[in-house]
């Protein structure tokens, strides 16, 4: 399994000093930032789009964006986040007929690509890309909003996926924090770990992202 990537979802950030609540988590470990793209279409709810990339990558030119685009025509957008400065773009299964062509079209325009999917889409919906993506994103809650409880009924997904291929970086997102539910992600195969609420929110940020990194990392 591949070593602990830990992501702090800025969705839980304060958005009117977001690069500097962003910049805190990075200097207190983290090793990239997720940012949650919403249409109100695809999720019942609204979030940021590429200006918000553009101007966090101005003020941290060198931080891993990984952008997870919850919107319901993933292939619009794919040029506006790639000169916003996104490294990483990933779209729901479920929101494109083509996936493998999305991929290629990410890919070309200079980002990695992720494949996500919600809770009730089964893992073979993504088995077919995981071999051309660099990340599968599991979801461990529907997606549209933070602060809601992890879902241990995805684990198979991640299980299936990490048996399959070892080697593949598989993200799981929502609901994860410090106790029961890293150690469920961790041990099913997850490497991968977005936290929001469980991050920004918390008193020790630093301890709670080397916390989770240290249970991914005691799984290999
Ligand atoms: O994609 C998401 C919601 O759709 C978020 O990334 C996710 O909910 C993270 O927030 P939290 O850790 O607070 O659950
Ligand atoms: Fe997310």
């Amino acid at each position: 399994m591949p070593q602990a990537v830990i992501a702090p979802s800025i969705l839980a950030a304060d958005f009117g000093d977001l690069a500097a609540d962003a910049q805190k988590v990075i200097d207190l470990g983290a090793d990239t930032l997720h940012v949650d793209i919403m249409d109100g279409h695809f999720v019942p709810n609204m979030s940021i789009g590429a200006p918000v990339v553009k101007s966090l990558r101005k003020h941290m030119p060198k931080v891993f964006l990984d952008c997870h685009l919850m919107v319901s025509e993933p292939e619009k957008w794919v040029q506006d986040f790639a000169s916003a400065g996104a490294n990483m773009y990933t779209f729901h299964v479920e929101a494109h007929a083509n996936p493998a062509a999305l991929i290629e079209k990410i890919h070309a325009a200079g980002m990695k690509a992720g494949v996500a999917v919600k809770p009730g889409t089964p893992v073979e919906a993504v088995l077919p890309f995981a071999d051309k993506a660099d990340m599968i994103l599991i979801m461990t809650v529907e997606p549209g909003f933070g602060g809601q409880s992890f879902m241990p009924s995805v684990m198979p997904k991640v299980k299936t996926l990490r048996e399959k291929y070892p080697n593949l970086d598989i993200q799981v997102d929502g609901g994860l924090g410090l106790g029961e539910t890293i150690e469920t992600a961790a041990t099913a195969g997850a490497n991968v770990i977005v936290a929001g609420t469980s991050v920004f929110a918390a008193p020790d940020r630093k301890a709670v992202i080397s916390g989770l990194r240290q249970v991914v990392n005691s799984k290999y």
